[in-house]
């Protein structure tokens, strides 16, 4: 399919949109939320209005929404697309199986307030692609109240070719770990390795192609208000993820002139999958504009925020992205990055410290290791501490960190994240009775002596 392959050249004004190209060979346009705008053939975005009588090109323009079309100015997202084809031109869905994929409300098992940690998932059978590969571990929430997050791993070791994804339950967050990734999405191509992010907002329609042999990673499915970037406050108006360093694509386009080859459109829709056979490729965008749109993020462009006097501050300072919820700073998800920095802190025990949390929190490893876990917790692992349950440095680490010398230390050996959620993240049934569940979690713990010396 798609031997016709239209290349974007992006349009609009050069202080709009900075189009630059990547170590990848793509170009991107440069800017969180942006109102951006690409066209792959010239003259196909109309000037000055969204519908013209007739399109450019004999397009067919449709909107995109991302929020009500009544959400304030600094919350609205949506986009305009210039295709091929409509998207309304298809046959009905049917149900296809979810394979281990599951969604919110997360009712299979009692929540549990006890620690987990699982090791990475077992290599998939030959031939499963990003979208049989996918395995929900858990989440909270409701995907048809817009509400909630469910966090979800893949393994694949195949490309997808005649289907395409769309989640219309909530944007896809996904983190590579092993094996890169070329994103064709309704609005072009986006690169994303290992130690990026890539962006997918609801409902749009993109197909993953493995740039290696195998890809596995995680996925933060966001059902609540897609997320932002939060607020600096007296940090200043420059730091953590800085706006520029957010890349869309520019818009490329495929179809078959000759041969209109069959694609199944794969419709996550209030947490069952579903499969409609469209006649041609629905990746046939040709123009777009607008801010509901796939980005990829370099976490390695992070600005690391931390102290340089005493204390270890909360990881509130490490938040990548943010979906606000209703209440003032409480997030219905966090994405929080732990890269690489200097620990500099006076008489501080300078590791994450014991803690007991309202939020829930989800942590993967996408390489090396993190500074709290001296061991267990491995690349594609992920550890699970729900609210309020008890956590933080192992015993290792403990006593390692309460007896260092305290000379500035650069932590470069590793990047950690973590899914930071207002609700408990309730394990699957698959998720507890994984072979890759570690047993014995809780001995991390073990074996912290009595100190006390009154
Ligand atoms: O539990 C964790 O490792 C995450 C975490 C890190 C940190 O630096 C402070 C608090 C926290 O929850
Ligand atoms: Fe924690």
């Amino acid at each position: 399919m798609g031997s016709g392959t239209g290349t974007g050249t992006e349009s609009g004004t050069a202080a709009q949109e900075q189009a630059r190209k990547t170590a990848d060979g793509l170009s991107y346009l440069s800017g969180f939320g942006n109102e951006h705008s690409s066209e792959a053939v010239p003259g196909a975005l109309p000037l000055g209005r969204n519908s013209p009588q007739r399109a450019p090109l004999g397009l067919y323009a449709e909107q995109l929404s991302g929020t009500a079309f009544t959400e304030p100015r600094a919350h609205n997202r949506r986009s305009w697309l210039y295709r091929i084809r409509p998207s309304a031109a298809h046959p009905r869905f049917v149900r296809t199986g979810n394979g281990g994929l599951r969604s919110a409300p997360f009712t299979e098992t009692v929540p549990d307030p006890n620690r987990m940690r699982w090791n990475p998932l077992p290599d998939p059978p030959a031939g499963t692609d990003f979208v049989d590969g996918l395995w929900t571990l858990g989440g909270n929430g409701d995907a048809t109240q817009r509400s909630g997050m469910a966090v979800h791993l893949y393994a694949a070791d195949t490309s997808m070719t005649d289907r395409v994804f769309c989640d219309s339950d909530g944007e896809l967050l996904i983190v590579p770990e092993r094996g890169g990734l070329l994103l064709r999405t309704e609005f072009g191509l986006l690169g994303v390795e290992p130690g990026h992010v890539a962006l997918i907002p609801r409902g749009v329609r993109f197909r993953v192609v493995l740039l290696g042999p195998t890809a596995r990673g995680y996925v933060c499915e966001n059902y609540g208000q897609p997320f932002t970037l939060p607020e600096l406050g007296p940090i200043g108006a420059n730091g953590l993820a800085n706006p520029r360093d957010f890349m869309a694509p520019v818009a490329a386009y495929e179809e078959d002139a000759a041969v209109d080859a069959p694609v199944e459109v794969v419709n996550k829709y209030c947490g069952n999958l579903w499969a409609a056979r469209y006649d041609h490729s629905p990746l046939d965008v040709v123009a777009w504009h607008g801010n509901h749109v796939p980005y990829v993020y370099d976490l390695h462009r992070f600005n690391v925020i931390g102290t340089i006097s005493y204390d270890h501050p909360d990881p509130s300072v490490f938040t990548v992205l943010t979906s606000p919820s209703d209440t003032p700073g409480l997030a219905g998800v966090d994405f929080v990055v732990f890269a690489p920095r200097w620990l500099v802190g006076e008489d501080t025990f300078r590791p994450p410290y014991f803690h007991r949390n309202v939020m829930s929190e989800y942590m993967g490893l996408i390489e090396g290791a993190y500074d709290a876990k001296a061991e267990g917790f491995v690349p594609g692992g992920g550890s699970l501490h729900n609210m309020m349950s008890a956590h933080g440095p192992d015993r290792e680490t403990f006593e390692r960190a309460s007896s260092a010398e305290l000379k500035p230390q650069k932590i470069d050996d590793g990047l950690a994240f973590m899914f930071e959620t207002r609700w408990p993240v309730i394990p699957t049934g698959q998720a507890l009775a994984a072979g890759h569940l570690q047993s014995g979690y809780d001995d991390v713990w073990q074996g912290l002596q009595r100190r006390f010396r009154p």
